[in-house]
C-alpha cells in the first residue's frame, strides 16, 4: 500500500464544496486561478528554459482544454506559461457555455498573443511534431469524467496516445480516460510523464508508474486544521512554490 496520501473523488467533490461555500467563500475562478498557476509552475520545473538554445526555447507547449473546470484549469496554465517566457497555444475543441468565465480566460489568452485554435481546427495535429513541441498539457478531463469517452474527444486522445512516447504530456489533476479512483480501466486513456494532483492526490495516481512519471502536487490554498479535518496533512511546500514534488 503507497504511503502516498489521497482522497476519493467523493471526498475531493465535498472539499472544492466547502471552499465554495458560504462559510468559506473561495470562488472558482480564485482557485482555478491557483491550481492553472500550479500547473504553470510545475511545468518550469520539469521543462526549464535555463541554458536551452533559442531553437529550444521557441517550441511550444501544446495545452488541450476540455469543456470542464479541468479545461479552465489549462487556459489559465497557458496564459502563465506565456509570462514565463514559454511559448503556450492552445486547443479548446468544445468551449464551455457554462459561464462568461470562460469566454474571458479566452479573452485574456488574445490580450496575451496566446494563440488559441479554432474549435473545427482540423490540423492540430500540425503543431504536434517532437521537434517544434516542449510538451503536451493534458487538461481534457480531470475528477467528472465518466467513461466511456464521447467526440470529439476519443479521436483526439487517441492520437495523443499514439504520440505519448515521443513528446511528454503533463496531466492536469487526472490522467485523461482515467477513472478517479481506480485509474486507467478503460480505454482511450493519457499515461503521462507528469501529473500534477490539485489539492490533494486522488487515488488514481497510486497507479502512476513512478519511474516513468512525475508527480506533483499543486492547489496550494488549504490551511492545516482543513486539511486535517479530511484527514490529510498538509504538503511542505517551500517558501513561495506553489507545487511539491512527490
Ligand atoms: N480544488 C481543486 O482541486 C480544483 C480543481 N479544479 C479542476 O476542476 C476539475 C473538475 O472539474 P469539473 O468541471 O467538475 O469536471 P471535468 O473538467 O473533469 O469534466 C467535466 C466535463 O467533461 C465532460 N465529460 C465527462 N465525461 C465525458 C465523456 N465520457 N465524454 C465526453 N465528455 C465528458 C462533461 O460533459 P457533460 O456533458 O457530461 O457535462 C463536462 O463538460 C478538477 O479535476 C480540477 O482540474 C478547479 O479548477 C477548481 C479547483
Ligand atoms: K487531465
Amino acid at each position: 500500500m503507497s504511503a502516498l496520501k489521497v482522497v476519493s473523488s467523493k471526498l475531493a467533490a465535498e472539499i472544492d464544496k466547502e471552499l465554495m461555500g458560504p462559510q468559506i467563500g473561495f470562488t472558482l475562478q480564485q482557485l482555478m486561478e491557483l491550481a492553472g498557476f500550479s500547473v504553470a509552475q510545475a511545468v518550469c520545473r520539469q521543462f526549464p528554459l535555463k541554458d536551452k538554445t533559442e531553437a529550444e526555447k521557441g517550441k511550444h507547449v501544446f495545452v488541450i482544454a476540455g469543456p470542464g473546470n479541468n479545461g479552465g484549469d489549462g487556459l489559465v496554465c497557458a496564459r502563465h506559461l506565456k509570462l514565463f517566457g514559454y511559448n503556450p497555444i492552445v486547443y479548446y475543441p468544445k468551449r464551455s457555455e457554462r459561464t462568461e468565465f470562460y469566454k474571458q480566460l479566452v479573452h485574456q489568452l488574445n490580450f496575451f498573443k496566446v494563440p488559441v485554435l479554432s474549435q473545427d481546427e482540423e490540423n492540430w495535429l500540425e503543431y504536434l511534431k517532437p521537434e517544434k513541441t516542449l510538451c503536451i498539457v493534458d487538461a481534457i478531463f480531470g475528477f467528472s469524467y465518466k467513461p466511456p469517452m464521447r467526440e470529439p474527444f476519443r479521436s483526439i486522445v487517441e492520437e495523443l496516445c499514439k504520440l505519448q512516447d515521443r513528446i511528454p504530456i503533463v496531466s492536469v489533476d487526472v490522467p485523461t480516460g482515467w477513472d478517479v479512483d481506480k485509474g486507467p480501466i478503460s480505454q482511450p486513456a493519457i499515461n503521462p510523464a507528469v501529473l500534477v494532483s490539485l489539492t490533494v492526490p486522488k487515488p488514481c495516481s497510486t497507479y502512476i508508474r513512478e519511474k516513468h512519471t512525475a508527480h506533483y502536487v499543486g492547489g496550494r490554498f488549504i490551511p492545516r486544521d482543513f486539511a486535517n479535518k479530511y484527514g490529510f496533512e498538509p504538503f511542505g511546500y517551500e517558501s513561495t512554490d506553489q507545487i511539491l514534488k512527490l
